[in-house]
């Protein structure tokens, strides 16, 4: 197999379509290489005194884990220094993080959680690191939280890196979806993927079924309809998987078709859901999209949705084509 690393695919895409400014590409590199530091921090675990939580809370009130606050560390200075970023947004930060001292103005906002399913961290279960790109807008002068608060459809790049057995990053400029994996003794990443595609129908679900008592009834429906299996409406056995980490549920879906739910529910009126639609939704919405799958909060394009916040949350139901469009449609009925 012919080696193609990440910048000689970058650089090559960039001939290609030219959708791939230059700016964008360092920008991507940079990211790509601030994940390869975190995979380090992630590989050593204890030896490295990286596990355990803090006694802080971030914005959203969650506890942060030592590895949330350092993979953020990472990510802020790495692109302080190296994109043609103008801010950056973190589900660890209560606001935006401006890039200081920087004439002209980088064009790019970057948003991302630097440390996807802390729940994981501790019992060396995949975890990642999901991130996006948009746009400045144009004559922004001092970027502002308002500036962040573009649909999901204004990315011009997303992606994750999954830490897991391999550390792969997943990558979307929009012309498909492709994966790369970590040679942990080159250093380098390497592209092992081309046009990744989620099959349109599947036979796996993942969801956290310890909440089924607070569901609203379409989702209630929808998940008895699939445990009914074969003897139910939908004639077929499904199986289910959770990891509790979306990076990594995600990448299996990816890998195999299924559909991912986090639905909104009765518990607290005021939190539609627990992911957020800036870090999380809007990035796996559209890498999920660019491979063929689909991605909607039960009643619309999760990449039409306009954000009102930037901590926003928002109900999930993404992959598998056909499964996304039942649940999306029973919440129509
Ligand atoms: O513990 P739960 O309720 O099953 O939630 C798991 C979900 O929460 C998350 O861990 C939230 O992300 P963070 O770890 O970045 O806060 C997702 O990765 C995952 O899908
Ligand atoms: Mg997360
Ligand atoms: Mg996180």
């Amino acid at each position: 197999m012919k080696r193609i690393s990440l910048t000689q695919y970058l650089v090559e895409e960039q001939r290609k379509h030219n959708s791939i400014p230059a700016e964008l590409r360092l920008l991507i590199e940079v990211v790509a290489r601030s994940c390869k530091t975190i995979s380090h921090s992630v590989g050593k675990g204890a030896l490295g005194d990286v596990l355990g939580a803090l006694e802080t809370e971030n914005v959203q009130g969650e506890v942060q884990k030592k590895l949330d606050v350092i993979s953020n560390e990472i990510l802020l200075e790495a692109n302080e220094w190296g994109g043609h970023l103008a801010a950056m947004a973190s589900e660890e930060m209560e606001t935006i993080h401006r890039i200081p001292n920087r004439y002209p103005m980088g064009e790019y906002l970057l948003v991302f959680d630097p440390l996807d399913g802390s729940s994981n961290i501790d019992v060396n279960v995949s975890i990642g690191t999901i991130f996006s790109v948009l746009k400045a807008p144009e004559g922004m002068k001092d970027p502002s939280e308002q500036d962040f608060l573009q649909p999901g459809s204004k990315q011009v790049a997303a992606g994750y890196a999954v830490y897991g057995p391999q550390t792969q990053l997943v990558l979307t400029t929009g012309n498909g979806v492709n994966c790369f994996t970590l040679d942990r003794e080159m250093g380098s990443w390497v592209l092992t993927q081309r046009g990744m595609q989620i099959p349109a129908a599947t036979k796996e679900f993942a969801i956290n079924m310890s909440n089924s008592r607070h569901w609203h009834a379409p989702v209630t429906r929808y998940i008895d309809e699939l445990l009914a299996g074969d003897t139910g409406p939908r004639g077929k056995n499904f199986n289910m998987r959770w990891i509790a980490s979306m990076v990594a549920d995600v990448h299996r879906i990816l890998n195999r078709g299924g559909v991912f739910m986090y639905p909104a529910d009765s518990r607290d009126p005021s939190q539609p859901g627990k992911l957020r639609l800036m870090y999380e939704a809007n990035p796996m919405a559209f890498i999920v999209e660019q491979a063929g799958g689909a991605a909607t909060d039960g009643k619309q394009r999760i990449l039409d949705i306009q954000p009102a916040k930037l901590h926003q949350r928002v109900p999930v139901f993404l992959g598998s084509r056909d499964e996304v469009a039942v649940v999306t449609g029973y919440h129509a009925e």
